[in-house]
């Protein structure tokens, strides 16, 4: 080691440490990521160890109707809720539960999870104990319950003394006909006297079975974790031959075996129907860059193409609510503003008037969630995105419950990512959940249907969307596909240069110095990228090659806030590649009109609830891929090209011939003839949505 004397020798050594450090720092960011990587699959392997037992059990006939019960069930179908058959998987839960097994089903909203408990409650002596997590929706059910003479009660803090000692005596009183006792899950946890009886009912052999709603909140993966949930664990324990029902419609695995986990019934069995939504219509639109903006297109939206009909606004934070109800009150619209900061009373008062249409929106944080009931929202917006896919389909589906026709419409911007990322980041695993958000924001090329059936292990096929998302009604011509290979070069020489020089680039740093702004010595000295793509695909680029592991997110703390700065990920040591070459697909135009009427029609209300049909070609993880990064010449000029991948799945009629396209529009108006608008077929392009190509202009630009 050469001796060191003077202080400039001491500043070289420190220089070369600090080089060194940054080395060490990027491979500590390198097999931190390896290392989530694996700790993911690891996770998803035990998981799939749990399906596969699930699945297994599910692969029995529970469908039959020959078991000792089936003639008892059919007349109470019929006689008690005056329904004359079953919704798909509705008979196998009863069966399933009637026989003792444990199972969890799994339907989307408004499909019909009630009656596979309410019904086998009513044909054996004893009580069905319903775990529920709001009151609000117990009180719902107490009212439907009774409208049917069916006899049932609820224990809750806000019952009176005398109602809670009632309904603890019908737990030891065999003379009871109350058939079904609705609980919260602290209960559970809190009441001793409650246990206690429960465990007195059990002894007398008048415990038929634990009905869970929304199962999904015992779970921190779910979108509604409650702790209280948690304790749920004890059931299988202390009454082994008491049959659980969990209900929810949260359908990821994840959050499915992490639920059997807890409740200690690993790999039962789960009847699952299909997550297809056909009456939604999903839209990505481009955020604007400032508050005005994007107040703007919010107003186009609630005064024009969503005029006297109902509908939600889901912004990122208390404050964005706030600011987004008052914009849009300047501007003359009727909007309420929902969220946790606000007493349960206003929050009750901004329900009900929405509810009566004083509202038209509500303005709201997630806290705006279960329980709401109404049928008609015909258009959930999202001003910003959902932390996760799980929590983006359970947010948007509260639009169309009535099976009518609803949109789901999503802005989004790349900024929006941080503001996320920044929140959920020391969570194991929710950083990979949100990235599976922005790949749904960023895909132009897979019918959105598709993404999200590939996120819920689904496969609902290309057929299933019928033109009801932006990607399937757009004809492909609008799509565009930009090499990355330079602008990549190009963006880790930007990152280089700001580590040597101790700068920390955020995104948006890191795009102007790309687009050769801002501070000249982090620029490189390359072409400027904005000769050949627009600033707001830069954008796209970016949060692209987050997605892909080229980039990483390096998060620090400051007494206020955390920033998300961006470095070179694992992927970018693949740039050094000489046969290197990635490139992306961007949509150049979306012709989804801010201010003409939504169209109305409407698929027949039970299709909402048909069981899954074909199966697609494409995975989500082609999203907007083009052939592989790392593929020879030859090997991708053998690969089918661009034009002939989109063919496949372009809805033939529009993209031929898109000027002639004369589909009649369609007005929306609330009070139209129902019967009328369930005759308009699905599977059309809609006038108001049909794109122009301009075949001649081949710029990049939207
Ligand atoms: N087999 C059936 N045929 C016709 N209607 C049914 C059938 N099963 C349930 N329904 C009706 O469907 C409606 C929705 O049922 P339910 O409230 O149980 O849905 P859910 O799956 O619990 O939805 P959510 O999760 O939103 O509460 C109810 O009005 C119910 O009476």
């Amino acid at each position: 080691m050469t001796e060191m004397k003077t202080a400039e020798d001491y500043q070289l050594a420190i220089t070369n440490i600090d080089k060194e450090l940054v080395k060490v720092e990027a491979e500590i960011t390198k097999w931190k990521t390896i290392q989530r990587k694996l700790n993911e699959k690891k996770t998803s392997y035990k998981n799939a160890i749990t399906k596969l037992k699930s699945d297994s059990l599910a692969s029995l006939d529970w469908e039959g109707t020959s078991y000792e019960w089936s003639d008892d069930v059919k007349s109470t179908l019929e006689n008690i809720f005056k329904i004359k058959s079953f919704r798909p998987k509705q008979l196998s839960a009863i069966n399933s539960t009637l026989s003792g097994e444990h199972a969890i089903v799994v339907m989307p909203t408004g499909a019909g999870k009630s009656l596979c408990y309410q019904l086998p409650a009513l044909l054996r002596p004893g009580l069905t104990v319903v775990v529920s997590p709001l009151i609000s929706l117990m009180e719902d059910q107490i009212r439907s319950l009774t409208q049917k003479n069916i006899p049932a009660m609820l224990m809750c803090s806000t019952s009176s003394k005398d109602e809670n000692q009632t309904a603890l005596k019908t737990l030891t009183d065999d003379k009871t006909d109350i058939k079904l006792l609705y609980v919260t899950p602290e209960r559970f946890a809190k009441s001793k006297r409650f246990m206690s009886n429960l465990q007195k009912c059990h002894a007398a052999g008048r415990l038929q079975r634990f009905a869970i709603d929304e199962v999904h909140c015992c779970s921190q993966w779910g979108h509604d974790f409650r702790p209280d949930y948690k304790f749920l664990g004890i059931l299988s324990n202390m009454f082994p031959k008491v049959p659980i029902l969990g209900l929810t419609g949260t359908a990821t695995s994840h959050v499915l075996s992490d639920v059997q986990k807890i409740l200690n019934i690993p790999g039962c069995l789960v009847l699952k129907t299909t997550f297809n939504r056909p009456n939604l219509f999903y839209q990505i639109l481009e955020k604007p860059a400032t508050q005005e903006g994007c107040l703007d297109v919010l107003e186009k939206l609630l005064k024009y193409r969503y005029k006297d009909e109902s509908g939600i606004i889901y912004a990122h934070s208390i404050k964005d609510c706030e600011d987004l109800a008052q914009g849009l009150r300047k501007r003359g619209l009727r909007v309420g503003c929902y969220h946790a900061s606000l007493d349960a009373d206003t929050r009750s008062k901004v329900h009900q008037k929405w509810h009566e249409k004083i509202y038209q929106a509500i303005v709201a944080t997630v806290a705006f969630g279960m329980g709401i009931d109404k049928p008609d929202v015909r258009f959930v917006i999202h001003h910003s995105i959902s932390k996760t896919m799980e929590n983006y389909y359970q947010e948007s589906g509260r639009a169309g419950r009535d099976g009518l026709r609803a949109e789901c419409v999503t802005l989004y911007r790349m900024q929006d990512l941080f503001r996320v990322s920044t929140m959920v980041f020391s969570n194991n695993g929710h950083l990979e959940q949100l990235y599976g958000m922005i790949k749904y924001c960023l895909n132009v090329k897979v019918c959105r249907r598709q993404v999200v059936a590939e996120y819920f292990n689904e496969n609902w096929g290309n057929t299933d969307c019928n033109y009801m998302c932006d990607v399937c009604i757009h004809p492909n011509k609008i799509i565009r596909e930009i090499r990355l290979e330079e602008h990549i070069k190009n963006l880790a020489v930007v990152i280089e240069k700001a580590e040597k020089k101790e700068i920390k680039l955020t995104a948006l740093k890191l795009l102007d110095a790309w687009f050769l702004k801002g501070p000249v010595n982090i620029r490189h000295d390359g072409p400027d990228p904005g000769l050949k793509i627009s600033r707001l695909v830069g954008e796209d680029v970016i949060a692209y090659l987050l997605i892909k592991g080229y980039l990483v997110e390096d998060f620090h703390f400051t007494a206020m806030s955390t920033i998300s700065y961006i470095k070179c990920g694992p992927n970018m040591e693949m740039i050094k590649d000489e046969n290197f070459s990635l490139r992306m697909l961007v949509r150049k135009s979306s012709a989804f009109n801010l201010e003409e009427p939504a169209p109305c029609f409407v698929p027949a209300c039970e299709e909402v609830f048909e069981e899954g049909r074909g199966r697609s070609k494409r995975n989500i993880n082609d999203v907007n891929e083009q052939p592989p990064e790392k593929t020879s010449k030859s090997e991708a000029a053998a690969k089918k090209p661009r034009q002939a991948i989109n063919e496949e799945s372009k809805p033939a009629a529009v993209a031929k011939k898109p000027r002639q396209v004369t589909e009649e529009k369609c007005k929306p108006k609330p009070e139209q003839d129902t019967e009328k608008r369930k005759k308009q077929p699905l599977n059309k392009p809609l006038a108001s949505e049909v794109v122009i190509v301009d075949d001649d202009n081949d710029d990049f630009f939207w």
